[in-house]
C-alpha cells in the first residue's frame, strides 16, 4: 500500500526531534503495558476471591488488597504517563507544523518561474494549509494512539497466549479479520480519496484564479459561467468522495458491533473451557477485559486509518511540491560575488523552453560597465527571454552567459540577482505600506536613504500628500496608486538596492506621454552609472543608448546607435518609420 511509503515521510520528518520522537515512543510502549495489566490484575482478583472456600480469609484478603493497590498504581501511572506524552507530543508537533511551513514556503519562494507558472498559487496555498493541518494531526495520533495499538496487537497479544491459549488465539484470530478487513477497504478507498485531493486542488486553483481575476468576470458578465465552472469541480468531489464515505462509515459500524460479538465470543469459548477445567472465572474476565480493550483500541485504529486515506493523498502532494528540484540549480561550491562591476556578455546563447521550439539562437553581445543597451524588435522576438536568462530565471541551451567574467551558473543565485534590479512594465507591490515596499531594495536602509531615493524618483511629493505619507497601505498589486506612481515607486525601489546591472522591462510603455516624461527623469537618476538594459517598443526612449540590438526570430539581426541604424536603413529604420507613420496618422474626425 502506498501510504504506507507515506506514513515513513511523515514520521521521518521528525528526523530534528529524533530525541524526544524516541522518548514519547517509549513512554507510549509503556502506556500499552499498563493499560494491559489492568484487565490481568482484575482477573487474578476475582480468581482469588472465587477460592476463598481453599485459602484462609485474612490471606486472601492480604493478596486482595495488594492486587487492588497495585491495579490502583498501574491505573495512576497511566494517567500521569497519558497526560506527559499528550503535553510533550503537542508541543513537538506544534514545533514541527512551523517548521515544515516556514520549509515549504521558502522551498516555494525559491523555484523558478517555470514552477509557478505549471503550479496554481491557490493550490500551492491549499498544499501548504491541508498539508501541514495533516502532518500535525498524524504526528499527534502516532504518539496518542497509534504506537500503543501497534505495541499491543504486536507485542501484548501474543503475550496472552501463555495466560491460555486457547482462549488467546480466538482473540488473535478475531483481530486478525479485523485487520483484514480493514486492509481490504483502505485499498478500496485510497484510490477514489487520491482523486478527490486532486479535485480540491484543482477547486483552491480555480477559485484563486477566478478571484485574483474578478475585475475580468464583472466586466465580461462571467458570474454565472464561473461559478458553474466551479460548482461543476465541486460536484465531482462529492462525486468522487461518497463512495469512500460509505466505505468508511459501514466499517465504523462493523467495528463498533465487533466488540460485543467479541466479548460474546470469549464468553461463550470461556464458559465451554471452563466447564472442561481449562480455564479460571479470572482468565475469562481478564480475557473479556483485554478483548474490549483491544477491539476499542482497534476501533480507534480503524478511524485513525480512515483519516489517513483521507489524508494521505493531500501530504502526498505536500512531499511532491517539496521534492520538486528547481530548473536552476545552484552548485554547491558557486561563488558569492562580493561586489560586480556590472560587464555583462552573452557568448552564442542559444535557448528552448523546455518542449518549445528554439526562441534564441546564437546571441552574442557584451555590456561594458555602466552602458546602456536597449532590445527592440517585434513582439515574440525573444527580449524579455534574454533578459529572463540574464537573471537566471532559466538556463541557456547552449553558449554561455558572463557577469563580470564569471558563468552565471558559477554564481550564487542569490549573489547573481543582488547585482540586479528590475522595473517591470506592471510595476508590482505587495500590499503594504509604501516604506515597507521601498524597503524591499534594501531592509537596512536609513530614513535618509530612503527619502533620498524617492526624491531621485521624484516619488518624494506624492509619497507626502498620501494619508499616512511613507506608512500609506498601498491596496493589493498597489492598487490604490496611478500607474505613474506606482512606477515611480518601483524606481525608489530599485534605487535604493543600488545594483550594478538594470532591467527595464516596458518601464514605461503603459504611462501616457506627460507622466512618461516625469518617469524618464526619475529614470535617467536610476541609470546613471549602471550597466542598463532597455526594452522598449516606443523606439523614442532608447535614442540615447550606446548599442540597439534588434531582434527578429530570436536573432540579433542589426547592432548599432540609434542614428547609424536609421542610417543604415534596415530592419530598424522599418520599425521606426512604422511609428513615425502611426503618430503621424490624421485624427479620427469627431461626430458631429
Ligand atoms: N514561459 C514560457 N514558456 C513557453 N514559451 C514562452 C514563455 N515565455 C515566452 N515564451 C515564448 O517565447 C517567445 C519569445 O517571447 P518573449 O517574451 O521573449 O518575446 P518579446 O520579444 O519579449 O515579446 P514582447 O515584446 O511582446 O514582450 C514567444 O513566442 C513566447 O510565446
Amino acid at each position: 500500500m502506498r501510504f504506507i511509503a507515506t506514513y515513513r515521510q511523515v514520521l521521518a520528518l521528525l528526523a530534528p526531534d529524533r530525541g524526544v520522537a524516541w522518548f514519547l515512543a517509549f513512554a507510549s510502549l509503556a502506556l500499552a503495558g499498563l493499560s494491559f495489566l489492568e484487565p490481568v490484575l482484575f482477573g487474578r482478583v476475582v480468581d482469588l476471591l472465587s477460592r476463598t472456600d481453599v485459602m484462609p480469609a485474612d490471606r486472601v484478603w492480604m493478596e486482595a488488597t495488594t492486587l487492588l493497590g497495585l491495579w490502583a498504581a498501574v491505573g495512576l501511572a497511566g494517567i500521569v504517563a497519558g497526560v506527559a506524552t499528550a503535553l510533550l507530543a503537542d508541543r513537538m508537533a506544534h514545533r514541527n507544523r512551523l517548521r515544515i511551513m516556514h520549509l515549504y514556503f521558502q522551498h516555494v519562494l525559491a523555484m523558478p518561474l517555470s514552477f509557478h507558472g505549471d503550479t496554481q498559487t491557490g493550490r500551492l496555498m491549499k498544499v501548504m494549509l491541508v498539508g501541514t493541518d495533516n502532518l500535525f494531526s498524524l504526528w499527534l495520533s502516532f504518539f496518542r494512539e497509534h504506537l500503543t495499538t501497534l505495541f499491543a496487537v504486536i507485542v501484548l497479544l501474543p503475550l496472552t497466549l501463555f495466560m491460555n491459549w486457547r482462549l488467546a488465539s480466538l482473540l488473535i484470530v478475531l483481530v486478525a479479520v479485523f485487520c483484514v478487513v480493514a486492509t481490504m477497504v483502505v485499498k478500496r478507498t485510497e484510490k477514489a480519496q487520491a482523486r478527490v485531493e486532486q479535485l480540491h486542488s484543482r477547486l483552491a486553483g480555480t477559485a484563486q484564479d477566478t478571484l485574483a481575476n474578478v475585475m475580468v468576470v464583472q466586466a465580461f458578465t462571467r458570474l454565472s459561467a464561473e461559478a458553474r465552472l466551479f460548482g461543476d469541480i465541486m460536484r465531482q468531489v462529492i462525486d468522487n468522495q461518497y463512495p469512500v464515505l460509505t466505505w468508511w462509515a459501514i466499517v465504523s459500524v462493523l467495528t463498533r458491533s465487533a466488540s460485543t460479538i467479541c466479548v460474546i465470543s470469549i464468553f461463550i469459548l470461556g464458559t465451554v473451557l471452563h466447564m472442561r477445567g481449562a480455564a479460571s472465572v479470572g482468565e475469562i474476565v481478564a480475557f473479556m477485559g483485554l478483548a474490549t480493550l483491544l477491539i476499542g483500541r482497534l476501533e480507534g485504529a480503524v478511524a485513525f486509518l480512515a483519516r489517513l486515506v483521507f489524508q494521505m493523498p493531500g501530504l502526498e502532494e505536500l512531499f511532491g511540491i517539496l521534492a520538486a528540484k528547481s530548473t536552476v540549480p545552484e552548485r554547491p561550491d558557486a561563488l558569492d560575488l562580493p561586489q560586480a562591476q556590472g560587464a555583462v556578455a552573452f557568448e552564442d546563447v542559444g535557448f528552448a523552453y523546455p518542449g518549445g521550439p528554439p526562441i534564441l539562437t546564437a546571441v552574442t553581445f557584451t555590456a561594458a560597465p555602466g552602458r546602456t543597451i536597449a532590445l527592440v524588435g517585434q513582439t515574440g522576438a525573444g527580449k524579455s527571454t534574454c533578459m529572463a536568462l540574464l537573471q537566471r530565471l532559466w538556463d541557456p541551451s547552449s553558449g554561455r552567459i558572463t557577469l563580470d567574467g564569471h558563468d552565471l551558473r558559477d554564481l550564487t543565485l542569490d549573489s547573481l540577482r543582488r547585482h540586479i534590479g528590475v522595473v517591470f512594465q506592471d510595476s508590482m507591490l505587495f500590499n503594504r505600506t509604501i516604506r515597507e515596499n521601498l524597503l524591499v531594495g534594501r531592509p537596512d536602509a536609513t530614513p535618509e536613504q530612503l527619502e533620498h531615493a524617492a526624491r531621485m524618483a521624484e516619488a518624494w511629493d506624492f509619497i507626502l500628500r498620501q494619508p499616512k505619507g511613507l506608512d500609506t497601505t498601498v491596496g493589493e498589486r498597489g492598487s490604490t496608486l496611478s500607474g505613474g506612481q506606482k512606477q515611480r515607486l518601483a524606481i525608489a525601489r530599485a534605487l535604493l538596492k543600488d545594483p550594478p546591472v538594470l532591467i527595464l522591462d516596458e518601464a514605461t510603455s503603459a504611462l501616457d506621454t506627460a507622466t512618461e516624461a516625469r518617469v524618464q527623469k526619475a529614470l535617467a537618476a536610476l541609470m546613471h552609472g549602471r550597466t542598463t538594459f532597455i526594452i522598449a517598443h516606443r523606439l523614442s526612449t532608447v535614442r540615447d543608448a550606446d548599442e540597439i540590438l534588434v531582434f527578429e526570430s530570436g536573432e540579433i539581426v542589426e547592432r548599432g546607435g540609434f542614428s547609424e541604424l536609421v542610417q543604415m536603413d534596415g530592419r530598424f529604420a522599418g520599425l521606426v518609420k512604422t511609428q513615425l507613420a502611426v503618430q503621424a496618422l490624421p485624427k479620427v474626425p469627431e461626430a458631429v
